[in-house]
């Protein structure tokens, strides 16, 4: 049996001055699962994928990511796993203005070691396969924030990461371009058995996951439509 590619368990977390964002929160995430998380704006939906990923703490409970307890780990072994395991699509790109597009695109294949040659052709495909493969010596600075939204997709993926954690991943898209990002997004969790949560207002592109659910102080509950 295929192990579970994301575990939480009662998972709680406060913010500094105190106040108590969610409590108690469980979530498993099977291989080839997509998972939409919903929820008022301020509820804490972008805090939990940052201590999914590893960079925010919770103050208790348990996180298992592709078998590892994070809380084991130290920051070393943590930067590992975000690194082999995880592809981020975040609001804030993190795409360096410095390198161009296939450059930015290899960079979580630079990081593993993978020959130079091999991570570019490789960034090629994934820049194709988002529509930009002609763009592929451009900079960012050239482009659009939905261009750019679609450089960070490519990105996420380009390492077969095990778990995608996506937030907002169609925020600066037109519906064609959002309808086409999240078909590839849920192909390459499909095929690859991985699995992906996703954190959207939009009900369309939370449409598109195997499961919606609402975060809510109390935990995560089932959400419709
Ligand atoms: N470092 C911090 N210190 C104090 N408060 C914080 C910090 N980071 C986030 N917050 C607060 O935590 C709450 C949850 O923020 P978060 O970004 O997780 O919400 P969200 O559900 O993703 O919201 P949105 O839908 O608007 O993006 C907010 O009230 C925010 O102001």
């Amino acid at each position: 049996m295929r192990e579970d590619v994301l575990r939480l368990t009662a998972v709680s977390k406060s913010l500094p001055g105190g106040r108590r964002l969610f409590e108690g929160l469980d979530l498993v995430l099977a291989a080839g699962e997509q998972v939409a998380i919903r929820g008022e704006s301020g509820v804490g939906k972008s805090t939990l994928l940052n201590i999914v990923a590893g960079l925010d703490a919770a103050d208790s409970g348990e996180i298992m990511v592709a078998g590892r307890n994070l809380a084991g780990l130290d920051e070393t072994e943590r930067t590992v796993i975000r690194r082999d395991k995880i592809g981020f699509v975040f609001q804030a790109f993190h795409i360096l203005p410095y390198l161009d597009l296939a450059q930015n695109v290899a960079f979580p294949l630079i990081l593993q070691k993978i020959p130079r040659s091999k991570a570019i052709a490789r960034a090629g495909e994934l820049l194709d396969a988002v529509g930009l493969g002609e763009r592929r010596r451009s900079y960012p600075k050239e482009l659009s924030g939905g261009e750019l939204q679609r450089v960070a997709i490519a990105r996420a993926l380009v390492h077969e990461p095990a778990l995608i954690l996506a937030d907002e991943p169609t925020g600066n898209l037109d519906p064609d371009t959002a309808e086409q990002i999240m078909a590839l997004l849920g192909r390459s969790v499909k095929q690859r058995g991985a699995a992906m949560l996703l954190v959207t207002h939009s009900p369309t592109a939370a449409a598109t996951a195997d499961r919606q659910l609402l975060l809510t102080p109390h935990g995560l509950v089932p959400a419709h439509g």
